[in-house]
């Protein structure tokens, strides 16, 4: 089938106006983003689905007749996915979640009042919100989707268990490239500060750089046992999410080369039942590799995780 890149037009979540890579076929354009070198190398593109609020995933791959779009939840899911590819590929020289250039699928409508986003094992999935204002369209927000294909990088990589330390670590990397991806300069390093009431600002779902902000822990000694939540995953990754915001902001320490020693310890030296004290080595052996022994990256991150009482 004869197809063709095409750029449409579109507003976000904030109601922000913003270009969409579609893809052209006789009689209208598909959600689909054919640009990116995925798609050259191995047919892989970036495809966006509503799941009509049903509980089902991929869904109806969405089209439209003029190349104007107008659900936001769908244009940020597709723009936003773009980013990441896109960072994963320049920056870290990955192609895409499976590093074999395969198709990026995103769900958005997905279940009733669904306040959640997820990884499925084979493409992301965002909710509506929790039909109170909490939320907006949990695709709004730039980190959130990041966090959701990362989930995807892990588990091609690492595949930290989603359990207890292991799967703190699997919620941390997730929100740490979350937060690289945004690259925000926002002072409190929140996570998924624009869909969480988006009327009221300061409020997210956490805080890397205080976690006890949003009741999380920052520090080994407050690590909290529960069997809620797969073991605390989304509470107990406050430690080393401080470990990795103490990291990057050691004087010396640059935003890209803090994301080149996470991604090498994620992709090289973390493996599925890693604890803590594995991921301290494993980023301190990644540094050592990147920048040297004695280095301003492993004195850095060595210090970032004795501070969270790691190590
Ligand atoms: C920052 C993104 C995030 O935390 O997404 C989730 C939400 C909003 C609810 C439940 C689970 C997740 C997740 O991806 O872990
Ligand atoms: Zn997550």
């Amino acid at each position: 089938v004869h197809h063709a890149a095409a750029v449409g037009q579109g507003k976000g979540v904030l109601n922000d106006n913003k270009s969409i890579n579609t893809d052209s076929y006789p009689g209208g354009y598909y959600l689909r983003d054919i640009t990116k070198p995925m798609y050259s190398q191995s047919g892989g593109a970036i495809e966006t689905y509503t799941a009509k609020n049903k509980m089902v995933s991929p869904g109806t791959l969405l089209t439209d007749s003029d190349n104007i779009w107008n659900d936001p939840a769908a244009v940020d899911a597709h723009v936003y996915a773009g980013k990441v590819y896109d960072y994963y590929y320049t920056k870290l020289g990955r192609n895409s979640f499976d590093d074999e250039g395969g198709t990026l699928k995103s769900t958005v409508h997905y279940r009733e009042n669904y306040g959640n986003a997820g990884w499925t094992g084979t493409q992301m999935v965002y909710g509506d919100g929790d039909g109170s204002d909490k939320y907006a369209y949990l695709s709004g927000a730039l980190d959130v989707v990041a966090h959701e294909i990362t989930h995807g990088v892990t588990e091609r990589t690492a595949d930290l268990v989603y359990e207890g330390q292991s799967g703190a670590l699997n919620e941390s990397w997730s929100d740490v490239f979350g937060n690289l991806i945004e690259n925000k300069s926002d002072p409190e390093w929140l996570c998924g500060e624009d869909i969480t009431t988006p009327n009221i600002p300061g409020d997210a779902l956490r805080s890397m750089s205080d976690p006890t902000k949003y009741g999380d822990p920052d520090h080994m000694r407050d690590y909290v046992d529960t069997t809620e939540d797969h073991g605390g995953v989304h509470t107990n990754s406050g430690i080393p999410n401080k470990a990795f915001y103490n990291f990057v902001t050691t004087s010396g320490v640059i935003r890209d080369n803090a994301a080149k020693v996470w991604y090498r310890a994620l992709s090289q030296y973390l493996t599925s039942n890693s604890k803590f004290i594995d991921a301290r080595n494993a980023t301190i052996q990644a540094a050592t590799d990147l920048f040297g022994a004695g280095s301003t990256e492993v004195n850095a991150v060595t210090n970032a995780w004795s501070n969270v009482g790691v190590g």
